[in-house]
């Protein structure tokens, strides 16, 4: 038996026009999983099946090693943060937390404790008595935790909880939320849109494009390391080319149509291939500075066609010897480089890149 706390296996699911297909995904018991993709990828969908709202058409579900498939949702003992919170309007926000003890599926008998419990945590003790058409976004919000936590359910799912937050609000709002999960130690799967609220929130992630499962892992491999090279486009990568690899002494030359690099991975001559450039990994060569021997293979000759200086970053367009595009190259460097370096609009420079900033994508 694996160690996964909620597994999904070859989950297929048809609703008209849209399809999840061969979903695998696994959640790890304890663990903060976020699953991230764009509007219309299936994020809700996905989670309506793990709920049991959704009935798939193949494949499996399990939660703590127990097949869940055929289970109904109240039997599966999850807690669910709905999108937008759907609180009960004729209930006050004391009833609302208490409203998973109504069907007397869950224990009962500690549920003063429990809610008392909750209701410090979160901070809303002061709110017990309110009508919930009167609180703001973030008291929703932790009113729709308590609810969901109240029944002390295995796992909690979190769809899209912050977007009914102003943006100015929500990071705080993220790091409350994380500490009151990681107090309870209670499995959480969340989903989102949102690339840094992923980035902020999940231990692992999951991306989901287009009803497909592109790539599962910790953050930061998502996100340093995109499997495909539609997950490096979702997280805004720039510099995707694709090319032809070529034979080459130290392992492969690869030529795309404005510049050519070297890896030192054996690709079969002829294979097309796919590939990216860390904006943040290129290198302006200095002027008579000497290039690092790991970048030798990999130096562009060229210019800047624009520089937009950021607070934070100065980006830099830059165009190969040769191209007839606008520009080739996106670039991010510190904003101090741009003094530095002397860097203008219109200056003749090399760049170059060493190969771990190089991501090669299966075709
Ligand atoms: N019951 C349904 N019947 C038919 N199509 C559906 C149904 N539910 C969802 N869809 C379609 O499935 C696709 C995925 O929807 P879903 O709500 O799962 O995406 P999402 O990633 O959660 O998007 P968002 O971030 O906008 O909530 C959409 O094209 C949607 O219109």
């Amino acid at each position: 038996m694996n160690h996964a706390h909620l597994q999904v296996d070859g989950l297929t699911l048809s609703l008209g026009g849209f399809c999840l297909r061969d979903i695998h995904l696994l959640c790890a018991k304890g663990e903060y999983h976020v699953l991230l993709g764009p509007t219309g990828s299936g994020k809700t969908s996905l989670m309506r099946c793990i709920l049991g709202f959704y009935r798939i058409n193949q494949g499996a579900l399990y939660l703590n090693g127990k097949e869940i498939t055929h289970t109904l949702p109240e039997d599966r003992h999850m807690g669910y943060v709905p999108q937008h919170y759907s609180l009960f309007p004729h209930l006050k926000v004391e009833g609302n937390i208490r409203f998973g003890f109504r069907s007397g599926k869950y224990p009962s008998q500690n549920a003063d404790r429990t809610v008392d419990r909750l209701c410090d945590m979160l901070q809303i003790q002061h709110l017990r008595k309110r009508d919930v058409r009167h609180l703001s976004g973030g008291e929703k919000q932790k009113v729709a935790l308590a609810r969901a936590l109240a029944i002390q359910p295995d796992i909690i799912l979190l769809d899209e909880p912050f977007s009914s937050i102003d943006e100015g609000a929500k990071r705080s709002l993220w790091i409350n939320l994380k500490a009151i999960i990681n107090e309870i130690s209670i499995t959480a799967f969340h989903i989102t849109h949102n690339l840094e609220e992923a980035y902020s929130m999940g231990e692992r992630l999951s991306v989901l494009l287009n009803g497909e499962l592109h790539q599962s892992g910790p953050k930061e491999d998502i996100f340093e390391r995109p499997a495909t090279q539609e997950v490096a486009r979702y997280l805004n990568y720039r510099n995707l080319f694709s090319g032809v690899a070529h034979a080459h002494p130290e392992g492969a030359r690869i030529d795309t149509d404005c510049f050519s690099v070297v890896l030192s991975k054996k690709i079969s001559p002829g294979t097309r291939v796919n590939l990216c450039v860390r904006q943040q990994d290129i290198k302006i060569v200095k002027q008579d500075n000497a290039v690092k021997p790991a970048m030798r293979h990999n130096i562009l000759h060229g210019h800047i066609v624009s520089l937009f200086p950021f607070p934070e970053y100065c980006l830099v367009w830059f165009r190969v010897e040769g191209s007839t595009r606008e520009y080739d190259l996106e670039i991010k460097l510190p904003p101090y480089l741009r003094e530095r370096y002397k860097l203008f609009a219109g200056k003749q420079t090399d760049v170059a890149f060493w190969e771990p900033s190089i991501i090669v994508f299966p075709d």
